[in-house]
């Protein structure tokens, strides 16, 4: 994946006639460390698990990026996400350049205690990488407040001092704050209705299709149901529904409590079973992936009736599918910028963290709002100025950031502007 990723810093880098020192610098992550965590079991066996950490380029400052567990996590998925949070990192304007990590491990298999075990002793094999000066850990899928918390208390205890500021995306009551919870799904909202008119998208009678119903997918179909917006499909590593006459973000996330599954949950008028795959082809306005990456690929991208594509999970549409979509029309508003809101109100943490004041709800979400609309505003603005898709337009606004900070440290001239 990350040789794919690449094309689009390769594109940035021609348009920008950028010197090639930097795709140079850029071309792979300046470390990678592996390790394999051994778990005590709650048996009394003992297993191992593959975990990495990624930090892919420091230009901009710190690195910075979540954590991931899953049962697929590879070396190539944690560097490309690495590098993925590099560019997005500099499109929201962050003092960070980017980072990832990741255990392979199915959680829905381990009891808490062995979660736990996972989550400090993923910090104990990466402490020394981690700092908040020179890695900052958050949350991705299936990582959550509580494991950064284990994580936290963990990097704590191991550097013999309250180091809140060396993890974001931590409860409230442990030096977390406001806002983090909804925010990756709030500033792709903010994106998306930043767009409504542009994109003639009018909220009473839009028709919007999510998949994945975790943290992003769940808060996200919130969000754009109380605009008005009718969430006709929603989907979970079980399966979707669909109900053309609208589903209730919270009547299915209630019953998704009950069952374990979106599937089974009822809409307001006739609902019924579909598949993943089903999901992203439905017919409907906007399409939210908000799960894993590779959901639209060559396969499949031929089926897709959504004019706009809003990139709320990592990677979800394939490099070949992307070109293929944006030469047809669809707009996609890229992963690099709709789900930028996530690291910008951790990067909110981490200042707060580090001046010990602490911001209330509305100063957050007003900071997020006026981040998106403005990156938003000049990634738009470069798309229809260059006549590009969104993606092509956001990393080269990434990439001027970038190589200004490369610039800054008294190399002569790297890029001639547009
Ligand atoms: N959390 C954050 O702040 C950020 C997250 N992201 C990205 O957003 C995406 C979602 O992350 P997040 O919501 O935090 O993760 P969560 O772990 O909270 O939720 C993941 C959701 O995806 C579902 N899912 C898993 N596999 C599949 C599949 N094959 N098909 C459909 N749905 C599936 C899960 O289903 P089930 O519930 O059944 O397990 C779950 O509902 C990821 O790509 C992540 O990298 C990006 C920026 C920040
Ligand atoms: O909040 C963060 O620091 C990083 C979130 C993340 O991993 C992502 O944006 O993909």
């Amino acid at each position: 994946m990350l040789a794919k990723s690449r094309e689009n810093l390769r594109l940035a880098c021609d348009r920008l006639s950028i010197h090639p020192d930097v795709f140079e610098e850029l071309k792979w992550p300046r470390e990678t460390l592996s390790a394999t965590l051994l778990i005590r079991m709650d048996d009394g066996s003992r297993r191992a698990f593959k975990s990495w950490r990624c930090r892919y380029n420091d230009r901009r400052g710190p690195t910075k990026g979540g954590v991931r567990f899953h049962s697929n996590v590879s070396l190539d998925e944690i560097e490309t996400l690495a590098f993925w949070m590099t560019f997005k990192c500099a499109v929201a304007n962050l003092p960070f350049g980017g980072a990832k990590g990741g255990v392979c491990v199915d959680t829905k298999k381990l009891s808490a205690s062995e979660l736990e075990r996972v989550s400090r002793a993923y910090i104990e094999a990466f402490a020394p990488f981690v700092g908040p000066d020179r890695d900052i850990l958050a949350p991705d899928m299936y990582t959550n407040g509580i494991v950064i918390a284990w994580m936290s208390d963990e990097y704590s205890s191991i550097s013999g001092q309250a180091s809140p500021s060396a993890l974001t995306g931590k409860p409230l009551a442990f030096g977390g704050t406001h806002g983090r919870l909804d925010a990756t799904a709030r500033g792709g909202y903010y994106a998306l209705r930043h767009l409504e008119a542009s994109l003639s998208l009018d909220p009473d009678n839009a028709t919007v299709a999510i998949q994945g119903f975790g943290n992003v997918g769940y808060h996200c179909a919130k969000l754009l149901h109380a605009d008005g917006y009718r969430i006709i499909a929603i989907s979970d590593s079980g399966g979707g529904v669909y109900d053309s006459s609208g589903l209730d973000p919270l009547a299915v996330m209630q019953h998704k409590h009950e069952t374990g599954s979106v599937r089974g949950a009822k809409g307001h008028g006739k609902t019924k079973a579909i598949s993943n795959a089903e999901l992203l082809t439905i017919e409907c306005d906007v399409l939210v992936p908000a799960a894993l990456e590779q959901q639209i690929t060559l396969e499949n991208c031929e089926e897709i009736s959504a004019k706009i594509i809003l990139e709320m999970a990592n990677g979800p549409v394939s490099h070949e599918a992307d070109s293929k979509l944006s030469a047809k029309g669809h707009v996609i508003v890229p992963d690099i910028l709709a789900n930028s809101g996530g690291v910008t109100v951790s990067h909110l943490e981490w200042v707060q963290n580090r001046s010990g004041f602490y911001w209330d709800q509305s100063h957050v979400r007003d900071h997020l709002k006026k981040t998106m609309e403005t990156e938003t505003q000049a990634i738009w603005a470069l798309h229809n100025e260059m006549a590009i898709p969104m993606r092509d337009a956001a990393y080269i606004h990434g990439l001027r950031r970038i190589a200004e900070s490369v610039e800054a440290r008294g190399t002569s001239a790297y890029f001639e502007d547009v």
